[in-house]
């Protein structure tokens, strides 16, 4: 089970952009997200990765609450979930061929030999061809470089995958083949999926079931004002 529990995070203690975020996506389920731009979509994706601490609350996963998150998170933990941005050249090392990019996980987690093998499992997974590989990011189209994105989300076979605006930028086909190559992996090995966004047909027709941003995080009744006497 992949929970959100009380989670209230943001970039100022004070004015949190989340707030008491409560969220469950059990294994195997793909559940959406879907809430207006500039609520905090993309600041819940980052805590469900594992890459922003919440100022309060948890995440839980498989039963055991994450203390440490970004590099302090613990291996298991962090290569638990695999995530893609909505904006592929802002997470993409643009000094990297495809190839690397792809394999980047596996380096930094001691598993070089299986690199060639992988790699070339998951290009086709993707749909990226040999030539495309060698590649670096800007000599490639931003769903070119997004296939890779994802190939690299998935090369450590994660349990969890966060999507947030996976496909935002990119066009019909390439939504279709990336979407595709989410659930042929989701088939195989289970796992679940959290896709945020505020396309309400897409999301409808990926997932299980989608959820409202306001119903994650529902408002507070106002604390009661104390009258005096
Ligand atoms: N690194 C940051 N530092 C300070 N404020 C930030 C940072 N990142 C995002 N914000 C602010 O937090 C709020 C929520 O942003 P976030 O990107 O999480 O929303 P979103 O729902 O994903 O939006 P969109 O759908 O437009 O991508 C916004 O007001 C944004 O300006």
């Amino acid at each position: 089970m992949l929970e959100l529990r009380d989670v209230t995070a943001g970039y100022d203690r004070r004015a949190p952009v989340v707030r008491n975020a409560t969220l469950t996506v059990a294994p195997g389920e793909a559940v959406g997200l879907l809430g207006p731009s500039g609520c905090g979509k993309s600041t819940l994706a980052r805590v469900t990765a594992l890459l922003h601490r919440p100022d309060s609350g948890h995440v839980v996963l498989d039963g055991a609450p994450v203390h440490r998150y970004r590099h302090r998170a613990p291996r298991a933990q962090r290569t638990a979930v695999g995530v893609v941005f909505q904006q592929p050249r802002l997470s993409a090392d643009p000094r990297l061929r495809l190839t690397d990019l792809i394999a980047e996980p596996l380096r930094a987690t001691g598993r070089r030999s299986s690199v060639p093998e992988r790699v070339a499992e998951l290009a086709g997974t993707v749909g990226l061809t040999p030539d495309l590989l060698t590649r670096r990011p800007h000599e490639v189209s931003d769903g070119q470089l997004q296939r890779a994105c994802l190939a690299r989300a998935l090369v450590l076979r994660p349990r969890w995958l966060v999507c947030d605006e996976m496909t935002a930028m990119l066009d019909a086909s390439t939504t279709a083949a990336l979407v595709r190559a989410v659930e042929d992996y989701r088939t195989a090995t289970g796992a679940g999926l959290l896709a945020v966004g505020h396309d309400r047909l897409l999301l409808n027709r990926w997932c299980d079931r989608t959820v409202h941003w306001d119903t994650v995080t529902p408002k507070r009744a106002p604390m009661p004002v104390r009258t005096p006497g």
